[in-house]
């Protein structure tokens, strides 16, 4: 088992930035023209130091070319400050995730990282790592921090470094963005203790500029949606994706955290980003639904058990309902799974999840009987999903769609309807997918 491994998680892999024709089995439909792009870690030993964790590594972009029945790949890594930083000083100075590292003390850029007795919130990476956005006609690669880059989807060269923070007060963003039927982005981001507040931010990202404005980048034009507190100032949860329906904006507030006062300390105290992050699992999970219209939020109180989660799958309304689809476990075992110390050639024995990824549908009635006694279920679709009238609340059950699955895609022109088909990959105990599902 040593050699798939290997092949998956470990190693640095070599970029192709000539286009190299694929072999293709079979026949591909001439319709299918364009290209794919992909994202994703590629290069975790820089000299002599390692990343410690799967998700640190450095960004390498892929893409399939598809024309006229051909397909060529080519990859290249991101030439973000961060890779730059590292190979010239041929060791790790710009810390990720699962990595702290202390920046070259003579050819320093991220000069604010020793700042972090002026700054609650030290300069993070632009290594990124984990996705690729469109925004207009230019793509983005993202990851989680305030920076993005923009890249030349034809040659994957790298341009401009985009810091959200200079158009919207936000520390860290979800590297899953949603589009509306315009091609707008909104995405969502923390802003930390800004203005002695904390609050998750949700913006829009127009997709095109007026005309006579068309020097200026679409960020300039971003707008905010709209804010919610966080239940705390040091402690806001940790989110990775966010839902939409026609009407509505889903944001589901966990009690998975960050803490501010040991993020704000990470460096003197020599500790990764990771470690900064907790799981409360006695505390509730607080639901949030924002009306994309009138940009306010629904004041009744929705809340389940702890969980933890990543991927949205998708969600919709029907008969004053919202329902929504994600793919939850029952601690945070998932993200230390990916501690490269434990992807060898053992991964068997160091890589078990305690907690098997279950997808999950929640109904929340938005229109109830204002009435109804407590204890009585609200939920008047035929769903083993309840939500029962509290003192405090509403307290929502889910219905087990299934298990076992993770990374999930649908059919984007079904995004916030009605859906019946979800792509994922098969995820059992281990971290090797094995399986396509469908
Ligand atoms: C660097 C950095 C972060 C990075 C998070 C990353 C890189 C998450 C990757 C998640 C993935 C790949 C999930 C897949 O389901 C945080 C924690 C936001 C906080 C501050 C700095
Ligand atoms: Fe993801």
């Amino acid at each position: 088992m040593a050699a798939p491994m290997e092949a998956l998680y470990g190693g640095n892999k070599e970029e192709h930035p000539e286009p190299i024709k694929a072999e293709v089995r079979g026949q591909l439909p001439t319709w299918l023209q364009g290209i794919l792009l992909r994202n994703g870690p590629g290069m975790h030993i820089i000299g002599d130091s390692k990343y410690n964790h799967w998700f640190d590594g450095l960004a390498l972009l892929h893409s399939f070319t598809f024309k006229n029945g051909e397909v060529y790949y080519r990859s290249k890594y991101l030439r973000s400050d961060t890779y730059n930083c590292n190979v010239e000083a041929n060791r790790i100075v710009v810390s990720e995730f699962g990595t702290m590292a202390y920046p070259d003390p003579c050819k320093n850029i991220f000069a604010k990282a020793f700042c972090y007795l002026s700054h609650t919130i030290p300069e993070f990476t632009d290594n990124c790592l984990i996705n690729i956005m469109k925004a207009g006609d230019d793509f983005y690669a993202t990851s989680e921090t305030n920076f993005i880059r923009k890249i030349n989807p034809q040659t994957l060269e790298t341009l401009d470094k985009v810091d959200y923070n200079k158009y919207v007060a936000v520390n860290v963003t979800t590297s899953h963005p949603h589009y509306d039927s315009a091609g707008n982005i909104l995405n969502m981001g923390t802003s930390i203790v800004d203005k002695g507040k904390t609050k998750y931010v949700l913006f829009k990202i127009p997709s095109s500029v007026p005309e006579q404005q068309k020097k200026k980048s679409c960020f300039k034009h971003l707008e905010v949606v709209c804010s919610i507190p966080s239940r705390s100032l040091l402690h806001p949860s940790y989110y990775h994706s966010f839902g939409i329906t026609e009407n509505y904006i889903i944001f589901v507030e966990q009690p998975f955290r960050l803490d501010i006062v040991k993020m704000a300390t990470a460096y003197i105290r020599g500790v990764t980003w990771a470690s900064c992050l907790a799981f409360s699992k006695d505390d509730k999970t607080w639901f949030h639904f924002v009306d994309r219209k009138t940009k306010k939020e629904v004041s009744t109180k929705f809340y389940t058990d702890a969980m933890v989660f990543f991927h949205h799958v998708n969600a919709y309304e029907e008969d004053g309902h919202i329902i929504f689809d994600i793919i939850s476990y029952t601690d945070n075992s998932l993200y230390d799974m990916f501690y490269l110390k434990n992807l060898n050639k053992d991964f068997e024995d160091n890589t078990k999840l305690t907690s098997i990824p279950t997808c999950k549908r929640f109904v929340v009635p938005l229109q109830f009987d204002k009435d109804a006694g407590v204890g009585s279920n609200l939920v008047t679709l035929p769903s083993t999903a309840t939500a029962v009238k509290e003192k405090d609340g509403i307290y929502c059950q889910p219905e087990i769609l299934c298990e076992g699955i993770e990374l999930p895609r649908i059919n984007y022109d079904y995004n916030g309807k009605k859906y019946k088909y979800v792509f994922a990959t098969e995820v059992q105990w281990s971290p090797v997918p094995t399986k396509v599902l469908f």
